[in-house]
């Protein structure tokens, strides 16, 4: 089977693109999960951090559902959706579109660039909860805000959210980057435990000036990736509640891949999140696919140019996070 794909990255957290509006390529749900696990190793020609299947809709203007590499599906990918941003308003001709992912229709809208000549756009993060049940956290309270889980660390406070997908944030100084910390408390609750049975995404903030931020993130079904957009909106919420950052105002948000833009806003007891940033293409490619014996070749390749001004922001940015964490 032969399978035409784009192969993109928000702030350097990398996606296939299978553009299934225009092909006609009928996946099962095993399908899906195994594309996503062959497709994304690292070890093979093209690997990434995930899959984003790009769907018709029949309530919005495209679907986007989004594969981990260990073939996990999650309810939300922030920087997969301004991918999926920017390929349904190219494919349609749009400035603005709704895009339908599990749990939300979500608005998305062409942004001015972020960085010259770098291709950006602004998606909506939400629905947020803090019920316990939503991510799920087992523990014997409705929220966690700022508190310390005994399993997990002596020191560091936490703080549970989903917007909708799930993650467990904690914000500190430099020390906390520099030890194994982060790795080993994430691999115990994404691996068979009783605190969180369907796995989080684990995110270490550290507040620069007011309104920047360092995140780094080890992503569930994934591990350490360069940015995670859901967990970078939720960590400007996070540092918003603790009064670090101003709702409503833009927080910029330092990562190993770069540098988005968050904005957060407070509407009574609701809340979500602008999260703006890149949406750049590395190659088109087109593979020739044998599922069943989970093997792929590719066919043809066509890397395109978008990537060398990215990099102009991405060590812009790298230049920040070395001056301040
Ligand atoms: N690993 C996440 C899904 C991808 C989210 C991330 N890549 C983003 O940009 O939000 C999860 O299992 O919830």
């Amino acid at each position: 089977m032969q399978i035409d794909l784009i192969k993109g990255h928000g702030s350097g957290n990398d996606f296939l693109l299978i553009d299934e509006i225009s092909n006609d390529y009928l996946f099962t749900e095993e399908d899906r999960a195994n594309l996503a696990k062959v497709l994304c190793n690292r070890g093979n020609e093209l690997g990434a951090d995930g899959i984003l299947f790009i769907m018709k809709s029949d309530r919005a203007d495209g679907r986007m559902r989004v594969f981990n590499a260990d073939g996990s599906e999650a309810s939300m990918c922030g920087n997969g959706l301004r991918l999926v941003a920017r390929y349904i308003c190219e494919l349609k001709g749009l400035n603005k579109a709704v895009i339908e992912t599990m749990k939300a229709n979500l608005k998305v809208m062409k942004q001015e660039d972020i960085f010259p000549q770098v291709h950006t756009y602004q998606v909506e993060i939400s629905p947020v909860m803090f019920e316990l049940k939503a991510l799920p956290l087992n523990l014997p309270k409705p929220t966690l805000f700022n508190e310390k889980i005994k399993e997990l660390s002596d020191e560091l406070r936490f703080t549970a959210l989903a917007v909708p997908n799930p993650h467990l944030i904690a914000i500190g100084e430099t020390e906390m980057f520099q030890n194994n910390l982060q790795k080993e408390l994430s691999e115990k609750v994404n691996g068979p435990n009783d605190l969180f049975p369907d796995g989080v995404n684990v995110s270490f903030v550290k507040p620069l000036e007011k309104g920047s931020i360092y995140v780094r993130t080890f992503e569930r079904g994934v591990g350490f990736t360069n940015a995670c957009g859901t967990a970078m909106s939720a960590s400007s919420l996070v540092t918003c509640l603790t009064e670090l950052n101003n709702y409503e105002k833009v927080i910029n948000v330092y990562n190993n891949g770069g540098k988005v833009q968050c904005v957060v806003h407070k509407l009574d007891d609701t809340y979500s999140i602008d999260l703006i940033g890149n949406a750049t293409y590395l190659y088109r490619a087109s593979i020739q696919l044998a599922l069943n014996e989970k093997t792929f070749s590719v066919t043809s390749r066509t890397e395109l140019l978008e990537q060398r001004t990215y990099e102009k922001l991405q060590s812009a940015a790298q230049e920040v996070i070395k001056q301040t964490l």
